[in-house]
């Protein structure tokens, strides 16, 4: 079955005023989605990143792919590699770690590996799961995903969350989140403020929840001192400590003192980090990504690294639409071992580019959707609709480093500060 062209619109949604250590959410988040039209009239979904640089290395792919056979994924490799040479993209924000030509093209690659499966999905009539091997389980945990947050962004009315910056305010988030939703386990975006008071602010969500797992993440904002602080002041509280210190050697020196793992979406990023990171112990568990891990297959393959040196895995997630919760839950679904709670940003948004109804949350779990590929199906309407907001809106790029400097006047990105 061959590809007849693709296409790629950038889109964005609202997104609340979510802090961490890099600044602030801007109002809208962007996401890149792409239709892979076959000949015979089917359609591939994929969706990623939506910021310029992204879309510029996509855009270059974008063009070689008219003839080419969907269930070629090895020539689409070589087509992303050759198309790319050896560009990088860079996220302003640099929550993911760092970047390479290798992550670039791992991105890339995965944006049209899942619009591939996508679309040889619907070409056998089988769910992406049986496409990965088959399903494991029939749902994937997802955790609640906590942010501290302003009350609304600049100019604008508070929303309906409102402003959380103190314990009570954050148990108050989790209680509706958790109503809302059914999540059991607990991860509190950290990095904004004093680590005492972040954690105070676990051990009020400790008080409030009893038995619910719990994870902290600052994006690495704190020193290997404090880190370790953190780690013995929390002793018994967290299921695991997650990037409390940048780099692989400072994440090894944490972890020989922490007596809960320690598990990364910054510094194990690509297979290359891989055997430093295992070797020196530095992580117990690895946050997979699919849409900068070189996508679904991929994510399987770091899977079965991980077992074999006995390392957890969950997954990560940024801002992200229906296609991608669709793709996450897929892959989750697929591979054996996964050892925790999925995050998603998914209650934090309010618009999708998708037909609701196939992506549902019961006790925190999301069952696989069960039409052909990945099951979810694009709603031409909202997409035009996200698209114009993103040509309106004027945002680029992720930049949560400026948008938190027109809050407060003078703001650092919060590297390693504490
Ligand atoms: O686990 C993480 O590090 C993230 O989810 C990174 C994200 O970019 C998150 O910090 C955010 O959206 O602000
Ligand atoms: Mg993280």
């Amino acid at each position: 079955m061959k590809i007849r062209e693709a296409v790629l619109t950038p889109v964005a949604f609202a997104d609340a005023p979510l802090l961490n250590a890099m600044g602030v959410h801007e109002p809208f988040a962007l996401r890149s989605v792409l239709q892979l039209v076959c000949e015979d009239g089917v359609v591939g979904l994929g969706e990623s990143y939506g910021d310029s640089g992204f879309l510029d290395q996509a855009r270059k792919v974008v063009p070689l792919l008219a003839g080419h056979d969907v269930f070629d994924l090895p020539g689409l490799r070589r087509k992303v590699a050759e198309a790319l040479g050896g560009a990088v993209f860079v996220d302003e924000h640099g929550l993911t770690g760092g970047f390479s030509s290798g992550k670039t093209i791992a991105s890339v690659y995965s944006l049209f590996e899942v619009a591939m499966l996508d679309a040889q999905g619907h070409a056998l009539g089988r769910p992406v799961a049986d496409l990965l091997g088959g399903k494991a389980r029939d749902e994937v945990e997802f955790s609640a995903y906590l942010f501290y947050k302003f009350g609304g962004h600049l100019g604008a009315e508070h929303d309906a969350w409102g402003e959380v910056t103190t314990p009570e305010a954050l148990v108050g988030e989790a209680k509706r989140m958790i109503d809302e939703y059914g999540f059991t386990a607990i991860k509190l975006k950290a990095g904004v403020f004093e680590p005492a008071q972040e954690v105070e602010g676990i051990r009020a969500l400790a008080d409030a929840f009893p038995g619910h797992p719990l994870r902290i993440d600052p994006n690495g904002a704190w020193r290997v001192e404090t880190a370790k602080k953190v780690a013995r002041d929390l002793d018994g509280v967290l299921e695991y400590l997650e990037d409390p210190t940048p780099g692989i050697e400072g994440m090894a020196e944490v972890a020989k003192h922490a007596s809960m793992p320690l598990a990364t979406n910054m510094c194990v990023i690509r297979f290359d980090d891989v055997e430093p990171a295992f070797r020196q112990r530095a992580v117990g568990i690895v946050l997979s990504d699919h849409h900068f891990w070189g996508g679904l297959r991929d994510t399987q393959a770091l899977s079965v690294l991980c077992r074999t040196f006995d390392v957890g895995l969950s997954m990560h997630s940024n801002s992200h639409l229906g296609i991608s919760l669709a793709a996450m839950v897929h892959v989750a679904a697929a591979t054996p071992h996964l050892s925790y709670a999925c995050d998603t940003h998914w209650p934090w948004k309010t618009e999708d580019v998708v037909v609701p109804g196939a992506l549902v949350f019961r006790d925190g779990k999301v069952a696989v959707p069960q039409g052909p590929g990945l099951g979810v199906e694009l709603d031409p309407d909202a997409l035009a609709r996200l698209h114009e907001q993103y040509v309106r809106c004027g945002q680029t790029k992720r930049d949560d480093v400026t948008y938190m400097r027109r809050f407060t006047g003078t703001f650092d990105p919060n590297t390693a500060r504490w």
